[in-house]
C-alpha cells in the first residue's frame, strides 16, 4: 500500500460553539488538533490543514495551509476539495480525510479505508460505525479520496452539491466499518468539550 496524504479538514465555522476553532481548544493538557495528529501523522506520507480566514493561527503546526476555493462555506466537501488539488501538486493519487474535532478517531483509519476499497480504479471509502437504527453510519469527514475525481467533484460543488455521501454514493463509493459505536465522536458544543477532557483522561 502506498500511504496517501492526509487532510485534516478545519474549515468550518463551529456556530454551535460559539464560533472560533475547535481543533484549538483543549481536551485536557492538549488541543484537539494535535490529537488528530497524533493519530493521522503515522498512517500517511504528508499533512495538510484544510482551514480558512488567517493562516497565521495555525503557524506552530508547521502545516501547509489550504483555504477552500469554493466560495462561502460550502461544507467539508469543499475541504476535500482543496486537499485533493494540494495533493495533485504532489503527484499523489490519494489523501485521506479527519476532522480538527474528532479527537480520538482509530489508530488503523487508514489501512481500514484502503482494504474496503480493494480493486476500485478509483479508490473512495469513508468510514462508518455500528447504528443501532439505520444499520450503519457513516462520517462523510473520515475517508479515502482519488485524486483523480478532483474536477469531478468541483463541478459538482460549482453546480451547489454540499452532501458528502450524495457525491461518493454516485462514485459507488465503499464503506470502511469501524466496530466502536463511538469512535468518531466529534465536539460540536462546550458539552462535547467537556466529555472529550473526561475521554483524554480515560485514555491516558
Ligand atoms: N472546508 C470546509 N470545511 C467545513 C465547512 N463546514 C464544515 N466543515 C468541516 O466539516 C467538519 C464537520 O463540520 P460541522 O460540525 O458540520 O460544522 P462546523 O462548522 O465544524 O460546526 P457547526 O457550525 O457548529 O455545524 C469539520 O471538520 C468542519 O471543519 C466548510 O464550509 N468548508
Amino acid at each position: 500500500m502506498i500511504p496517501p496524504l492526509g487532510v485534516i479538514l478545519a474549515g468550518g465555522q463551529a456556530t454551535r460553539m460559539g464560533g472560533g476553532d475547535k481543533g484549538l481548544l483543549r481536551a485536557g493538557d492538549t488541543r484537539l488538533i494535535d490529537h488528530v495528529i497524533d493519530r493521522l501523522s503515522p498512517q500517511v506520507a504528508g499533512l495538510a490543514l484544510n482551514a480558512n480566514g488567517d493562516p497565521d493561527r495555525f503557524a506552530d503546526l508547521n502545516l501547509p495551509i489550504l483555504p477552500d476555493s469554493i466560495d462561502g462555506f460550502a461544507g467539508p466537501l469543499a475541504g476535500v476539495l482543496a486537499g485533493l488539488d494540494w495533493a495533485a501538486t504532489l503527484g499523489a493519487d490519494t489523501i485521506v480525510t479527519a476532522a480538527a474535532d474528532t479527537p480520538f478517531f482509530p489508530c488503523d483509519l487508514v489501512p481500514r479505508l484502503h482494504l474496503a476499497t480493494e480493486g476500485m480504479a478509483h479508490p473512495l471509502a469513508l468510514a462508518a460505525t455500528p447504528d443501532p437504527k439505520r444499520g450503519q453510519a457513516r462520517h462523510p469527514t473520515f475517508g479515502l479520496w482519488p485524486v483523480a475525481l478532483r474536477e469531478d467533484l468541483r463541478t459538482a460543488l460549482q453546480d451547489g452539491l454540499r452532501k458528502v455521501v450524495l457525491w461518493t454514493d454516485t462514485h459507488d463509493g465503499r464503506t470502511a466499518l469501524f466496530p466502536d459505536e463511538a469512535a468518531f465522536f466529534n465536539v460540536n458544543t462546550p458539552d462535547d468539550l467537556k466529555r472529550a477532557e473526561t475521554m483524554a483522561k480515560d485514555i491516558q
